[in-house]
């Protein structure tokens, strides 16, 4: 249903002129901003603009603003700490054993952020449902967005549809968990790619001159005429994958895969982050940002291509990766164009730090014109190499 109702693209499409809106409202927020002088947390509008360009392809309706007014963060906050637990290491997952004992809490603390979460979908599922019973008894659609779709299949096929309360809760919980952090994470890396290596900077601005030309703001038909923008996504899914060991798969027989004897019923974690940075593969300088490498190469990311999977590949590929690919490069372009960006003082003397950090962390990144404060980003590479190797130690 995922691939063939929601995430079609003729639903994208429809469903084109809201994401229109929230990038316009982002390029006014930005530089707004930075006529006032103040600093621009990259992180900040990046992870507003996509729960917003979530909420509104889900619901029609901003869940979150970009300005701090109101209470208007308290779901992009309570989403930010859901991905924030979700990304700890557990001790239960290793022993399975000490599980009902809830050692860290985790599994606590998440049933009441749950709750929560819970109860902002349940508000909008009662809120339309209300809404479509005033309009002629419920046949008149409303906006043509996730949920009017899902409460259609709901109304016409009743309880064969199998979306109960319950599934809708967790339907909403994974759209909202899988597709923001993910998301907004890859927009800050690129830029902070991007700042640290000025000619690539220089080339991706170029293309959006010639290509935006005056025009303001950016459109989802201008994303096919932005070739090296395409290949600043790509280099930054290489180098930075949002989700570096993809979902755990388990092997359903034992078999032989170079080498290593993976038995039946082993838990198997595919190493995006390190096939990224193979230097068998991606030649020359593996470790080094350069989108250039992807100009007039056909590798792409969207799983044909296994040498670069940032959202996995086959059956359990990300659903939402034609959504994401919009946003991504959407909101993207909307911060490179016509901005000139640069580090703060002190950034520019240190440099960036670009060290990972374990778990689905909401990063934070600050530029303005004229100041950058701080970046903390996702995922400890020494863990990640480690517990691969441990895996196939254990495997072999
Ligand atoms: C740059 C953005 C994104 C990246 C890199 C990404 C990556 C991934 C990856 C690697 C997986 C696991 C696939 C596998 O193991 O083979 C996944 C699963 C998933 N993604 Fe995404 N994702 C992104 C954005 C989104 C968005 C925007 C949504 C929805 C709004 C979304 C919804 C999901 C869901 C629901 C799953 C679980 C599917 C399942 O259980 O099989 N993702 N994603």
């Amino acid at each position: 249903m995922m691939a063939t109702e929601l995430f079609a693209p003729h639903r994208l499409d429809a469903l084109l002129g809201l994401r229109s809106a929230k990038v316009r409202e982002l390029a006014a927020h930005v530089a707004r901003l930075a006529s006032d002088g103040a600093e621009i947390d990259v992180g900040r509008v990046a992870f507003t603009t996509i729960l917003n360009l979530l909420s509104g392809t889900i619901f029609s309706k901003d869940l979150t603003s970009l300005d701090d007014h109101g209470g208007s963060k308290g779901f992009q906050v309570l989403v930010a700490e859901i991905m924030e637990s979700a990304g700890s290491p557990n001790v239960s997952d290793f022993f399975p054993a000490l599980a009902r004992a809830d050692l860290q809490g985790l599994r606590r603390r998440m049933a009441g952020m749950f709750a929560r979460l819970h109860a902002v979908f349940d508000a909008e599922v009662d809120g339309r449902l209300r809404r479509r019973r005033e309009d002629d008894g419920g046949s008149r659609k409303e906006s043509d967005d996730f949920l009017d779709v899902l409460l259609d299949v709901a109304a016409r096929d009743g309880a064969k549809a199998g979306l109960d309360r319950d599934t809708l809760r967790s339907l909403f919980t994974d759209l909202f968990v899988a597709g923001s952090d993910t998301s907004s994470s890859t927009v800050e890396w690129a830029m902070a790619e991007l700042l640290r290596d000025p000619s690539s900077m220089a080339k991706a601005q170029e293309e959006l001159a010639r290509v935006i030309g005056s025009r303001r703001s950016v459109e989802e038909s201008d994303i096919d005429h932005l070739p090296y923008l395409q290949a600043v996504v790509k280099e930054t899914f290489r180098l930075h994958p949002p989700v570096p060991l993809l979902l755990p798969r388990q092997a359903q027989a034992t078999v032989e895969i170079a080498g290593y004897t993976v038995p039946r019923g082993a838990r198997v974690l595919v190493n995006v982050w390190a096939m990224g940075r193979d230097e068998g593969i991606w030649r020359p300088e593996p470790d080094r940002f350069m989108p250039g490498r992807f100009m007039g190469s056909a590798v792409d990311y969207r799983g044909g291509d296994f040498e670069l999977l940032p959202f996995g590949a086959g059956r359990r590929v990300c659903p939402g990766m034609p959504l994401a690919i919009r946003m991504v490069h959407l909101v993207l372009a909307t911060l490179l164009n016509r901005i000139e960006w640069r580090l703060p003082v002190e950034a520019e003397r240190t440099g960036i730090d670009m060290s990972e950090k374990f778990g689905v962390t909401h990063s934070s990144l600050c530029y303005s014109y004229t100041s950058l404060s701080q970046i903390f980003i996702q995922y400890n590479r020494p863990r990640f190499i480690c517990l691969l190797e441990l895996h196939l130690a254990m495997c072999h």
